[in-house]
């Protein structure tokens, strides 16, 4: 590997040791299909994969819930609701690739928060190893924990490459879950 890119990685992942065993492994990966690692179009594989792993794995650097925390006054109780939030995921079983919107809603107590910090906090928890129940778990957790709200909920339409493009093959198929947290049931905002 070129001494930029493998200089690169240790910018991105520090331990030059764990770094000499991803290559080792995802060589390994790419000689067990049977392919040669050494042909032009897999020489900087490893290289790519880790770097596009790096990204796949930003949320591991932040405590999501943080975003969260800039507020400001509520003046009112009514409900707030933000659709259509894009997120990317990778789930666990797989490593595969799962992808979708998520909804959320809340009923302010005494803070609001900026619109944009619930993209940022679901992206957060979406950029680790996850399982979508979880996901939308920690959402509402994070709302309800922090904003301490009325109530709060999130559904999340993902779906899942791990059973479209591989195992069950259900090309189409979209997996819907749903946390709510306090004293109202929100879901009906979120239809
Ligand atoms: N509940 C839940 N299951 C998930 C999620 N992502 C992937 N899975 C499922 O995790 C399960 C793992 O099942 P296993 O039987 O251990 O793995 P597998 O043999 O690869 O299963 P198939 O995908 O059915 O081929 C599969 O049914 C996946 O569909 C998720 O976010 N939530
Ligand atoms: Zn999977």
């Amino acid at each position: 590997m070129q001494e930029e890119k493998y200089n690169h990685l240790k910018e991105l992942f520090s331990d030059e040791e764990k770094i000499n065993q991803a290559i080792t492994g995802i060589e390994a990966l790419i000689d067990l299909i049977g392919e040669d690692v050494n042909r032009e179009g897999l020489q900087d594989t490893p290289y790519r994969f880790l770097k596009a792993f790096a990204e796949y794995s930003q949320g591991y650097k932040v405590d999501p819930k943080t975003y969260l925390e800039t507020q400001f006054e509520a003046e009112s109780h009514d409900v707030v609701v933000v659709r259509d939030i894009p997120f990317e995921s990778a789930c666990e079983h797989h490593l595969a690739r799962f992808h979708g919107v998520a909804h959320v809603a809340y009923i302010p107590n005494e803070k609001i928060t900026g619109l944009s910090k619930f993209p940022r906090m679901i992206n957060g928890y979406a950029r680790r190893l996850q399982v979508q129940e979880r996901l939308t778990a920690q959402a509402a957790d994070a709302i309800y924990e922090v904003l301490n709200p009325e109530a709060c909920a999130v559904v999340i339409e993902a779906t899942h490459s791990c059973m479209t493009a591989r195992g069950a093959m259900a090309h189409g198929s979209s997996t819907k879950t749903f946390a709510v947290r306090g004293e109202k049931n929100l879901l009906e905002y979120l239809k």
